[in-house]
């Protein structure tokens, strides 16, 4: 069951809707990540969710109760923002302990609960100290605590590590999986670092101007994208706008200028309007030219027109007659520029989205 959902969520800034008929539905204990480019709404869904901002229209359901109109403060979630907000004149324990003070809570209390807590991120220790004697992947930890200690219902992330060097960026980012999967709270997680959202969630929502386009678990977004958008965000840098498609009993053969394809059906891209084809760079095959073994089948001849070293591969931009192509291969000896090539796709490498 759902434990909470945004339901035709309208927000507009200045007259500009920025979420329009937004819908999404989280699952108890699942750890949600909301990614997408620069502008597309991840902070004002969370800023929704967590009620700092209201909708126009549309309905905040949790637990099945009109959440709506609940002020931020009646509503037991979490946070973690990004430039972690510590009180830099408070001790790490009064600063983890604050939440608990504004809810009135006993000292014995708080005592155990911030114990408690610096254990779990791995504090304990450090609270005699104040913000600007810990790093800041410390801090970070403190600002997690710090939401955690209230025993918040949901858990809320705005691009958490996006002030964090790389290497503490990787381990932060499995210690707040540990603690997440430890507790069990349902998390919603805004980055728009890609690697960091499919490492660490159950389900990602890819976002594109206020929409969510795909919602799944990462592996599925990864190998089966389902719109242009999505594929060309996590990387499917080649697209084919088919002309024809007729679906066979295994396969789905679609054509382009008279160059024929092949793609292995499966249950998602047997659906009606799925007609371009993608395919990523490093799953496209280079041969030496030659005549075409399976003239129209899923080759075309080509030419290679810019070369860069990618240091494992080589990347090269493939001119075919019906567009250019981006190829990763690996070998000892590159193609050059100029070179007549084959461009193979293989059947069960190309995807088909809308
Ligand atoms: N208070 C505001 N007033 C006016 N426009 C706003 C306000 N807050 C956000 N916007 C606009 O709303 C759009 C969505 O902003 P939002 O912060 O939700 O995007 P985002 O996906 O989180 O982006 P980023 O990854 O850059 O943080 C942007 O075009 C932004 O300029």
């Amino acid at each position: 069951m759902a434990l909470f959902t945004l339901e035709n969520i309208s927000v507009a800034y200045n007259k500009q809707n920025i979420l329009q008929d937004f819908n999404l539905e989280i699952e108890e204990g699942k750890f949600v990540s909301l990614l997408g480019p620069s502008g597309c709404g991840k902070t004002t869904t969370l800023r929704l969710i967590a009620g700092f901002l209201e909708s126009n229209n549309g309905k905040f359901l949790y637990k099945g109760k009109d959440y709506t109109k609940v002020p931020v403060n009646k509503r037991n979630f979490g946070f973690v923002f990004q430039n972690y907000a510590l009180f830099p004149h408070l001790t790490i324990f009064d600063n983890v302990a604050f939440g608990l003070r504004l809810r009135k809570a006993s000292k014995s209390e708080i005592e155990k609960r911030v114990a408690s807590v610096l254990e779990i991120v791995n504090l304990r220790g450090f609270e005699k100290r104040y913000p600007k004697e810990l790093s800041g992947g410390q801090r970070q930890r403190v600002a997690i605590a710090r939401a955690l200690v209230i025993e918040p219902d949901l858990l809320l992330f705005d691009e958490p590590l996006s002030n964090l060097d790389a290497n503490l960026r990787e381990n932060m980012r499995i210690e707040i999986r540990r603690i997440q999967q430890e507790l069990g709270i349902t998390t919603v997680y805004v980055s728009h670092d890609q690697e960091e959202c499919f490492a660490i969630s159950d389900q990602v929502a890819i976002m594109n101007k206020g929409i969510i386009e795909q919602l799944s678990d990462p592996a599925t977004i990864y190998n089966y994208p389902k719109t242009k958008f999505v594929a060309d965000f996590i990387g499917f840098k080649n697209f084919i706008e088919f002309e024809n498609r007729t679906i066979h009993e295994n396969e789905i053969e679609l054509s382009k200028s008279g160059f024929t394809f092949i793609v292995q059906k499966n249950q998602a891209n047997t659906e009606s309007d799925r007609k371009i084809g993608a395919i990523r760079p490093d799953n496209l095959v280079i041969r030496p030219f030659q005549e075409l073994v399976n003239p129209g089948g899923n080759e075309l001849p080509g030419k290679v027109k810019i070369r860069t070293f990618l240091g494992r591969s080589y990347q090269y931009i493939i001119e075919t007659p019906i567009g250019d192509f981006t190829v990763n291969q690996e070998m000892l000896v590159p193609y050059q520029v100029g070179d007549e090539i084959i461009l193979e796709f293989p059947a069960n490498k190309m995807v088909l989205v809308k």
